[in-house]
């Protein structure tokens, strides 16, 4: 018998319990508990939750070159104890993900971290050669080699006629430019809002205009081209009310947020800690309801980590010298599901935000429990008491203000194409 033909009992599924059948590693069917005839090895589900396994189309894995930080084996790593069957990393790694060599690397490394089956990596390919903003990289190579998507993360590009270009060329290569917005006049890197905490201590913060006005060009641009444009990490209201407005118009933007966006405010900055230091920063509470309804209703698509792990020693550096980023893979999950238990968020919009949409946007796979999906699930436990520290975190990044914090809630187990990762 393969090891993917299976039948997973008594699981969880929208509060009842399930008999969840694999077959070659898909979906065979998913039908209350007791009702699947079959002779398949049978696994104990031990009455946990069954959620379709997470994408994050926004993932920092420092490979090559900043292995310090994470490398593709242990960011992968986490991201499977996170519940994440898909991974679309960032191209600013060194040298920049800007040819096709720089891409098969990552995706040997990818198989060499997991040989018998594992989280499914897909690069991001650079926008511009070096995130340098100048010179266009060769993205038809970049998306043969593998690359999903174009971007230039990190390094927002100023120059909207190159953008403009870079927008057509990606469509040309069958994929969709995801946009870090942010005027990069407007004191990129302070990682600190501006607002009555930053002028507190004394920092210079970054207003939501940066923001929100790289938002604009983006909707001017993807409505004038007819080309579809993904937003990166969206974090304040003035931004949601132009993607809203937008998407009313029929305009093709697709736009993420982040679990801390959702749920942290400027305050955890107050005492200096870097490691709520982020770009886009942290904003206000209004924006945090603002970001909490616009999750509800559709206006931002989907949920990413924006996983962006450094290590202790550059985070102990003076808060305007720290690098900006926080670790995300490992509390996504338990984060969004305090959302769910708090009545912010249901458990359709999770599974939206989380498998469907991002899966469904960028071109991966998708498991939405009809027959012949690949067998990507998660078996939750609602019950696991675990505290946020450098030991219980997967990923080298150790950078959340989440540290100290107490989850109810972890990823028990894992499966991606039938095959059990963890
Ligand atoms: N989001 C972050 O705060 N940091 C990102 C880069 C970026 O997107 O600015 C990183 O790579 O560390
Ligand atoms: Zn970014």
């Amino acid at each position: 018998m393969s090891q993917s033909s299976f039948v997973l009992e008594n699981v969880l599924w929208h509060d009842a319990a399930h008999d969840l059948h694999v077959e070659n590693g898909a979906v065979k069917e998913l039908v209350p508990a007791g009702s699947v005839a079959s002779d398949a090895k049978k696994i104990d589900g031990k009455g946990m939750l069954l959620l379709p396994a997470l994408t994050d189309v926004h993932t920092h894995l420092r490979e090559p070159g900043q292995e310090w930080k994470e490398d593709i084996a242990s960011g992968l790593t986490a991201a499977a104890h996170g519940g994440f069957a898909n991974i679309m990393c960032m191209a600013n790694t060194s040298p920049v993900n800007h040819t096709a060599a720089v891409t098969t690397l990552m995706l040997d490394k990818a198989r060499k971290a997991f040989p018998d089956g594992g989280p499914r990596l897909f690069p991001i390919g650079a926008l511009t050669m070096d995130l340098a903003g100048k010179d266009l990289a060769p993205m038809g190579e970049l998306v043969e080699a593998g690359c999903k998507a174009i971007s230039n993360d990190g390094q927002p590009v100023e120059n909207n006629e190159l953008f403009r270009r870079a927008l057509e060329y990606a469509a040309d290569c069958g994929v969709r430019v995801i946009d870090h917005c942010e005027d990069p006049h407007m004191t990129i890197g302070a990682g600190i809002n501006e607002g009555v905490v930053s002028s507190r201590l004394g920092l210079k913060g970054q207003s939501t205009c940066a923001e929100a006005i790289q938002v604009a060009r983006d909707v001017i641009l993807s409505e004038y081209l007819k080309i579809p444009v993904h937003l990166a990490h969206i974090s304040c209201r003035e931004s949601l009310e132009i993607i809203r407005s937008a998407k009313e118009r029929g305009v093709q933007i697709t736009a993420e947020t982040c679990p801390h966006y959702l749920t942290l405010t400027e305050e955890a900055t107050a005492e200096y800690d870097t490691n709520a230091k982020v770009n886009p920063p942290l904003r206000t509470q209004d924006d945090v309801d603002a970001m909490r309804e616009a999750v509800r209703t559709g206006v931002i698509d989907m949920l990413a980590t924006d996983h962006a792990p450094h290590a202790a020693h550059e985070k102990e550096h003076p808060f305007m010298q720290a690098p900006n980023g926080i670790t995300g893979l490992d509390t996504a999950l338990p984060v969004t599901m305090k959302l769910v238990e708090d009545g912010i968020l249901s458990i359709d919009d999770l599974i939206r935000l989380w498998c469907t949409a991002p899966a469904k946007t960028f071109g991966l796979p998708c498991n939405t429990f009809a027959p012949g999906d690949p067998a990507d699930f998660i078996l939750y436990d609602p019950k696991e008491f675990w505290v946020v520290s450098e030991e219980t975190l997967y990923s080298k990044g150790k950078n959340t203000p989440l540290l100290g914090t107490t989850m109810l809630g972890r990823c028990a187990a894992l499966y991606v194409g039938g095959h059990s990762v963890i």
